[in-house]
């Protein structure tokens, strides 16, 4: 598992290209039966990957959990959000079995010390995505279709940014410790998300981008409101985005992204809002 400490917003100024991508983007996330774990040091967040073909994968294949979480297994005192964004599949948590369709999402609760991944067909892989937050207590494991999801309608075609917040992992919908996960859906020819911009000192948020076709890019926004930068990002990958960055992006063509939070409070509308003629 990959280790990344915490950035400070004064030395990023300086930084190239390659340091930021090292820094921020988080890509190759899909390799046939591993799991890619990054794990962050910005609100002790671990981003991974699972794209299981052949064989039956563990969450923690790769993972030495005693020397990076100091616990036995993975979940011992951690929350995660999982989407699949590929082909059928299903994961196993306690024995417990669930068929994930594309875009279907799995909560599962602290204490769960066995979580398997498997594909139905090994040609048309699922791809799990997945975010994981230190949690404190037991909650509910939770299968939530998107049909389940809070649904938000926000921005114009006007404006470019016509698109579907979609709340699965919230307050509204069930309770967590820390994380919240939802999955932003941009009408065709809408290309800006999350602009107007924002930024959430009390928390954190990870972005990955799919449905972003081949050949097509998203320049996602970051850095502090007066001195941004941009990282350009390509299907399937994702990005860390510090409390006190932006975090928004326009893409050559329309895409669909999920985002994740944790950090003090989970109250999805604390955000200090900007105008986009305050940024630089
Ligand atoms: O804090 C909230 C997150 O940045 C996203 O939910 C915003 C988003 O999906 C959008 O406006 O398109
Ligand atoms: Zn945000």
């Amino acid at each position: 598992m990959e280790i990344r400490y915490t950035v400070n917003q004064k030395d990023i100024k300086r930084y190239t290209t390659e340091e930021l991508r090292s820094e921020f983007l988080v890509n190759g996330l899909y390799e046939e039966n591993e799991v890619k774990a990054v794990y962050s040091h910005i609100d002790r967040m671990v981003t991974l990957g699972c794209m299981p073909t052949t064989e039956t994968v563990a969450i923690d294949k790769g993972i030495d959990c005693w020397k990076n979480f100091g616990t036995h297994y993975f979940l011992e005192r951690r929350e995660i959000g999982i989407f699949n964004i590929g082909g059928k599949g299903s994961i196993e948590a306690d024995g417990v079995v669930y068929e994930m369709g594309y875009k279907d999402c799995l909560y599962i609760t602290k204490e769960t010390k066995e979580v398997l991944f498997r594909s139905d067909d090994a040609k048309h892989p699922a791809k799990f995505y997945m975010v994981s937050a230190p949690a404190h207590r037991v909650c509910k494991t939770k299968f939530i279709p998107i049909e389940d999801a809070a649904k938000r309608p926000l921005g114009e075609a006007k404006t470019s940014n016509k698109r579907t917040i979609n709340q699965f992992i919230h307050p509204d919908v069930l309770e967590t410790c820390q994380l919240s996960m939802g999955m932003t859906v941009l009408e065709s020819g809408n290309v800006w998300n999350s602009m107007p911009c924002h930024t959430h000192e009390r928390r954190m948020e990870i972005y990955m981008y799919f449905e972003v076709p081949e050949d097509h890019v998203v320049f996602h926004m970051m850095g502090e409101p007066t001195e941004t930068r941009h990282i350009i990002m390509k299907n399937e990958e994702a990005v860390i985005s510090p409390s006190w960055g932006i975090h928004c992006g326009a893409g050559t063509s329309d895409y669909t992204f999920i985002w994740a939070m944790g950090g003090e409070n989970q109250a999805f509308d604390d955000m200090d809002n900007l105008l986009q003629t305050e940024l630089k």
